[in-house]
């Protein structure tokens, strides 16, 4: 996957380099370039930015030098990722999707966004997708696309070590993961399930996923309609 990232504060994106982003990158399952917007200004000032039309407070990106970068970075196979507010929700599900494109090209926008024919002139050559992380408002989108990348980076092949990593975690089959433990058996007076230490590894298996199941009615009952419940399930929900 290639992954192009065009920000007017691209060492905001310094993170990219490190960890397992960083492995991938290396690997070459991950090829990824941050742009300064600035690059694509042409006055003394590097201007991006202006006054919104219809007045209001704030100031509004500039769409030439987004259409320039875009013109030199885009290709027929590009999709366009635009953080929003007003995005769709950015979900796992949204993270597998991306996860199979060839090219993102992320355009994280500052003040009160990018002028919309920015947009509106890439979809007439490419994939838009505008997505939010959440009903909250950041300052900029430049930790939205730190956010998004890793979440698609840990499912391409080969760069999480033990692929089971991503059988068993929250939102895998639509549930929130069961509560984790690990050594000591006993920690401040609290002992670990005594089922987690029994090796009966089908128990085991089914209490996980009672008590993902638990755990997701009560701090995600929105979930649980698109989740796929079984007999044993629903009984766990009316015990
Ligand atoms: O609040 C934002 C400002 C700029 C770009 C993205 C966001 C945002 C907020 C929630 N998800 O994305």
């Amino acid at each position: 996957m290639r992954v192009d990232v065009v920000s007017i504060f691209p060492e905001y994106l310094a993170p990219l380099e490190l960890s397992l982003i960083g492995k991938a990158r290396g690997l070459g399952i991950l090829e990824l370039q941050v742009h300064d917007l600035r690059t694509w200004t042409n006055d003394v000032h590097r201007t991006v930015d202006d006054t919104p039309y219809g007045g209001g407070p704030g100031m509004v990106m500039r769409p030439e030098p987004w259409g320039r970068a875009l013109d030199q970075v885009a290709t027929p196979e590009s999709t366009l990722i635009v953080p929003t507010p007003a995005g769709e929700p950015f979900t796992q599900r949204v993270a597998h999707e991306l996860a199979d494109l060839p090219h993102l090209i992320f355009a994280p926008g500052r003040y009160e966004g990018i002028d919309q024919r920015v947009l509106d002139h890439a979809a007439t050559r490419m994939n838009v997708r505008e997505v939010s992380l959440g009903d909250y408002v950041l300052f900029g989108g430049e930790v939205a696309v730190l956010v998004i990348v890793e979440a698609i980076t840990r499912l391409l092949p080969g760069v999480l070590g033990n692929a089971d990593s991503l059988v068993e975690e929250s939102h895998t089959g639509g549930l929130l993961e069961a509560p984790m433990y690990t050594k000591p058996a006993v920690w401040r007076e609290q002992p670990v399930p005594e089922i987690l230490r029994s090796g009966d590894h089908g128990r085991i298996a089914r209490w996980r996923r009672a008590q993902a199941v638990l755990r997701t009615a009560e701090r995600r009952p929105d979930l649980l309609a698109a989740a796929d419940l079984d007999k044993r399930d629903l009984d766990v929900l009316n015990e």
